[in-house]
């Protein structure tokens, strides 16, 4: 993997005029200035900026982007687009900027379109899926990806883990990254060849239009579960906002997975053409799905799973989920379809989703059991119901006691605090209480909070411990575990930091495990 400083943006971008952008946007002029060179690229961070961008000032939460115009300038931006509040920031700047200074009502509004426009609609060129929902996204999308590989010599994935064209990848600072940086890295998949693109589309991605610009060929739903609330305020404004990506203009037709009621929500007020996938065996669903899973064998040794997947043609498939636990039959199920819709031939997709690889932080096995060694699983789980579902995927795979090493998010929703404690007392035979990315919160209240849950279930504490370090934390689950246990570290999957108080550390959960290997070795 390349630096995470590292950029991905065409290496040839073609040079536009500031008067064809005015023009093709209708945007006011407020400062003329005198642009030092033509457009070449698009961003919204004065961090990024590069020789040749435009420089897109946007209100956030916390500032203004114009306070930063002089550093983007002094960067290489050629010219600002802003609001009328930018501009009056703009006009303060002493000495003056020297670029010209353009006002849109809405720059957010039309910084995908803007950004598309100045990489040359690369999208228009390459086969695109989206994939939303609160879990699954990059299971479903390193699935879709998988089964696109079969036909199409490159592909891009964009995600929460990597941002990956062909074999180059650099992490990734957020599930969906800003427009400008989706049209750059699509340009960039477009010039290296690729002929296929597949990206996770958070709530927070659709609510900001970081997604604009484009009209995906195929969108994917997984489920809605609590997560995000502190964001969007209520589970109908996180449904609402997830429901844009099933819109006219932002993509052609849709496939959702109808499990839960928020899925079959989406299909009745979908104005696209969706197909439904029902993923639950027997469930009411599967009986009227376009798409369902009739049958699933979870393989015994926590591997994998073969399932049935019945077409609208009634025709059943038989098909394979490579990643333990039914959630992963779900996941699998979707991205068939997804590819399928895609393009790629049924059998082709299924026999593509059957050979995707381990996926970092998704439920992939760090420690095999044996050598005295118990099984040691990092999955990326981080909400209750995402919780649930991978201590029940491992139990069956544990002789002796499962055992977890988990944590909860700083300055995010706090309500699941309780819940993921009970959970875990619930599920789980022996806890260790960590920390996961305190951010700014006192890391101790953080615990405190999942130790309440944790005590209102198990009210004698026994078999529950806490750790102020997460690789202490680690290091006791070892300590703790015999060999017909399991291991399950939640909540931080692949990420390679870990945020405290607004430092990012270095710190990998599976570096931790390998670790501790060697040092036993
Ligand atoms: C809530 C949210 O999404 N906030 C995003 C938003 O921040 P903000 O509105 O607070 O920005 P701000 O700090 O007020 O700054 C205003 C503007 O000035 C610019 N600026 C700011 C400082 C500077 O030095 N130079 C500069 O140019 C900023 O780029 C921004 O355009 O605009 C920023 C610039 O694009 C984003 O970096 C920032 O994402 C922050 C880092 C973030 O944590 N976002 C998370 C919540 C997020 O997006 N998560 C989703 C979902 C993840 C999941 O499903 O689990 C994701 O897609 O990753
Ligand atoms: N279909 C599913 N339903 C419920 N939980 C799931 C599903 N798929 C995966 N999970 C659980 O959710 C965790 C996150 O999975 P994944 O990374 O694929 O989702 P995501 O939507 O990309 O999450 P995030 O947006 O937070 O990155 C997994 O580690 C697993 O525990």
């Amino acid at each position: 993997m390349t630096s995470p400083s590292g950029r991905m943006r065409p290496t040839h971008p073609s040079a536009h005029g500031i008067v064809d952008l005015v023009d093709a946007f209708a945007l006011r002029t407020a400062e003329p200035g005198s642009a030092p060179g033509p457009l070449t690229g698009v961003t919204v961070a004065s961090s990024d900026a590069e020789p040749g961008d435009l420089f897109v000032a946007l209100q956030g939460l916390k500032a203004h982007g114009a306070a930063y115009a002089a550093a983007a300038v002094a960067a290489g931006a050629v010219a600002i687009l802003t609001d009328d509040a930018g501009a009056r920031l703009c006009a303060d700047v002493r000495p003056a900027l020297g670029v010209p200074v353009l006002v849109a009502d809405d720059p957010r509004a039309l910084l995908g379109d803007v950004a598309a426009w100045a990489y040359d609609y690369p999208a228009r060129e390459l086969v695109t899926i989206a994939v939303t929902g609160t879990n699954g996204k990059t299971t479903t999308t390193y699935f879709v990806d998988a089964a696109l590989r079969g036909t199409h010599a490159t592909t891009a994935v964009l995600g929460t883990v990597e941002l990956r064209i062909g074999e180059d990848a650099i992490e990734s600072p957020r599930t969906t990254v800003e427009a400008p940086a989706l049209h750059a890295l699509l340009a960039l998949a477009r010039e290296r060849g690729a002929t296929a693109a597949t990206l996770e589309a958070s709530s927070h991605a659709l609510a900001l239009g970081r997604v604009h610009g484009l009209t995906f060929d195929v969108v994917g739903f997984t489920n809605l579960q609590r997560d995000h609330l502190d964001f969007h305020g209520t589970m109908e404004g996180y449904f609402a906002d997830k429901a844009r990506l099933f819109a006219p203009g932002q993509a052609r037709r849709g496939v959702v997975v109808v499990d839960d009621a928020w899925g079959r929500a989406l299909v009745a007020r979908a104005q696209i053409p969706v197909e439904s996938v029902a993923t639950h065996v027997g469930s009411p669903e599967s009986a009227t799905a376009d798409w369902a899973v009739v049958e699933a064998t979870i393989g015994l040794d926590g591997v994998g799973s073969t399932f049935g997947l019945r077409g609208p043609d009634g025709v059943v498939h038989a098909a394979t989920s490579p990643l333990p636990g039914l959630v992963n039959v779900s996941n699998a199920a979707l991205a068939i379809v997804l590819a399928h819709r895609a393009g790629i031939s049924l059998a082709d997709a299924i026999a593509g989703v059957a050979r995707a690889h381990a996926i970092p932080g998704r439920m992939e096995r760090v420690i095999e059991r044996g050598d005295g060694w118990p099984l040691a699983l990092v999955d990326y789980a981080h909400t209750p119901d995402a919780l649930v579902l991978a201590l029940e995927a491992v139990r069956p795979i544990t002789p002796g006691k499962l055992i977890i090493v988990f944590g909860s998010d700083g300055d995010r929703d706090t309500g699941k605090r309780p819940l993921m404690g009970e959970i875990a007392a619930r599920l789980a035979d022996v806890l260790v209480v960590t920390d996961e990315n305190p951010r700014s919160e006192v890391p101790a209240q953080i615990r405190a909070e999942i130790l309440a849950g944790a005590l209102a279930q198990r009210p004698a504490g026994t078999d529950i411990h806490e750790a102020t370090s997460r690789a202490d934390a680690i290091r006791t689950a070892l300590e703790l575990a015999e060999a017909e246990d399991t291991i399950i570290i939640t909540g931080k999957g692949h990420e390679p930091t870990q945020e405290i108080a607004g430092v990012f550390h270095r710190y990998n959960d599976r570096d931790v495990l390998r670790a501790a290997v060697v040092t036993a070795q």
